[in-house]
Order: structure tokens, then C-alpha cells, then sequence
């Protein structure tokens, strides 16, 4: 399914927070939204997942306005895998992923052997076979981040909202999140932190500042030395393979500049 915000505006607490934002991902495309700590990114991710109401523009999933659809349509289709993971009641890791098909089910319908079959086989993804019956609450935190990836694989949605999904996860297990949700071939909108992992698996880059969108292409075409040094005010060198159009950057910070001489 695709996704289009236009006009996009979130006040909390009397501030607006996001300002006229508009940006599409259609179906298939891996869109990445960067820019610096508090520029507005999961506030605007909760506004698509309908945890925050906007305070104007609109919302198009699937080419329906999202405010005129039931949350249970819109949250079947949607998964979210977001920053913060707490749980406050003992599940074992089977449970945790199982829950990903409630979206799918009746009122008190129980958990079938198909419902099963496709949780094993996210677990399995996600390299946790070993641990189905451990304690959600005592795994580290990248290993409960790729359980709740498990979870959102289990619910099979059409889209998918990822807030720095790459949070604790080592660099083999980042690598592996990322290829997985992106061999998934559906729209997904993510906000991310690490510009090199944003450029290696992103179609397409919006930066917010500020809550303002100030640049959206190609990570090539956005990712220059001059927008990093606005919007996130750090030297970098950015590299660009000619051949594949890969880039990637190596970051100056000043302190250490100093003592290069
Ligand atoms: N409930 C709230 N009430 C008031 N201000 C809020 C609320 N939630 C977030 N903010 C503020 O809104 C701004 C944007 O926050 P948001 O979490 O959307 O930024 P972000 O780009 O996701 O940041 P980060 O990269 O640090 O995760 C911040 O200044 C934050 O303090």
C-alpha cells in the first residue's frame, strides 16, 4: 500500500512541532526520513500511526483518508517497530510474536496452527528459534528488538513504520533488520539515525529540521557534505562510488580535527 501526507502539521502542548510536511512512499519504495534529535520525526511516524491527530493536512493510506477509516483497517495493514520496547507483563518470546496476529482475528478467537506456523517462521527470520520460550523481559535489548520485528513479520501488514528501528541491534543484526524489511518488497517509512545505513538502503530520503521538511531525493543527490554541515552543523567527507552511486561518509568533528595536523 501507499502513503501520502500532504500538508502535514502536529502541535503538542500549544507548540507546533511538524509544519506543513508532505512526502509520499509508494508501494514497494524504502523512504528514510533523517535529521537531528528532536526535529520532529516520530512525532510525525505517531501521527501516521494514529497515536497523535494532526492539527491539519491529510493523511491518504492506500488512497483512503486515513481519518475516515476504522484504526482496527488502518492498523491491520500498517506495523510499527518503534524505539521503546517496555512491556510491563512477563511474556515469553512465543507470545510476544504471536500477538502480531491479532490484527487478523475475531474477538477471543485463539491463536490456530497457521497463526503458528507464521510466527515460527518470523522467529526463525529473526535468528531467536533458541529462546521461544524465554522470558520476553529478561532478553537484551537487541535481541527484544528483533522479537518485536518478529512480531510486526507476524502480522503480515502491507506497510511498515520503523522509529529507529537499528536501536541496539550490533552492526550484523542493523544489516540483517534492514535487508529483511527491505526484501519484504512493501511501503515503508522509517526515521533513522545512521546516514551511511540510510543511504545503503534507502530509495528515497526526506531531512527534516526543525519540523520542516529542508531536503528530500535520492541519498546521493541529498546526502551532500553541505547538507550534513546545515542541518546537523558537523564536517564530514562524503564519498560517492561512481560506479554503484553508494555513498558514504566519514564524519570530522572538530575536536579530533585538531590534533590531525
Ligand atoms: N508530548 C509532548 N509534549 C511536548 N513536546 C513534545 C512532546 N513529545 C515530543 N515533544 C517535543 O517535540 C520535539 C520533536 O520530538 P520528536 O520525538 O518528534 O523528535 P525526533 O526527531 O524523533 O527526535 P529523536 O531523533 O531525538 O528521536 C522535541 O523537541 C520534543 O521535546
Amino acid at each position: 500500500m501507499d502513503l501520502k501526507l500532504e500538508h502535514i502539521s502536529v502541535a503538542l502542548d500549544h507548540q507546533k512541532i511538524v509544519k506543513d510536511v508532505s512526502l509520499g512512499v509508494a508501494t514497494g519504495q524504502f523512504v528514510g526520513m533523517i535529521g537531528p534529535n528532536g526535529s520532529g520525526k516520530s512525532t510525525l511516524l505517531k501521527t501516521v500511526y494514529r497515536v497523535l491527530k494532526p492539527s491539519g493536512g491529510k493523511i491518504f493510506f492506500g488512497g483512503e483518508n486515513i481519518q475516515s477509516m476504522r484504526i482496527g483497517a488502518s492498523a491491520k495493514n500498517m506495523g510499527v517497530v518503534g524505539q521503546f520496547n517496555n512491556v510491563n507483563f512477563d511474556f515469553t518470546v512465543m507470545e510476544m510474536v504471536l500477538m502480531g496476529r491479532t490484527p487478523h482475528k475475531k474477538m477471543l478467537s485463539t491463536d490456530n496452527e497457521q497463526d503458528r506456523l507464521i510466527a515460527l517462521a518470523a522467529i526463525a527470520k529473526v535468528g531467536m528459534t533458541e529462546s521461544i520460550n524465554r522470558s520476553f523481559l529478561t532478553l537484551s535489548g537487541g535481541e527484544k528488538q528483533r522479537v518485536i520485528l518478529a512480531r510486526t513479520l507476524t502480522q503480515q501488514p502491507k506497510f511498515l513504520i520503523l522509529d529507529e528501528p537499528t536501536n541496539h541491534l550490533d552492526i550484523k543484526y542493523q544489516l540483517q533488520l534492514l535487508g529483511t524489511v527491505k526484501s519484504l518488497g512493501i511501503g515503508i517509512l522509517a526515521a533513522l539515525h545512521d546516514l551511511n545505513l540510510a543511504a545503503m538502503y534507502c530509495d528515497k530520503l526526506y531531512v527534516l529540521k526543525d519540523g520542516k521538511i529542508v531536503a528530500a531525493g535520492m541519498p546521493v543527490d541529498v546526502l551532500t557534505e553541505d547538507l550534513i554541515r546545515d542541518v546537523y552543523n558537523i564536517d564530514c567527507h562524503v564519498d560517492v562510488d561512481l560506479r554503484t552511486k553508494c555513498v558514504s561518509i566519514v564524519y570530522r568533528p572538530l575536536d579530533l580535527a585538531m590534533g590531525y595536523n
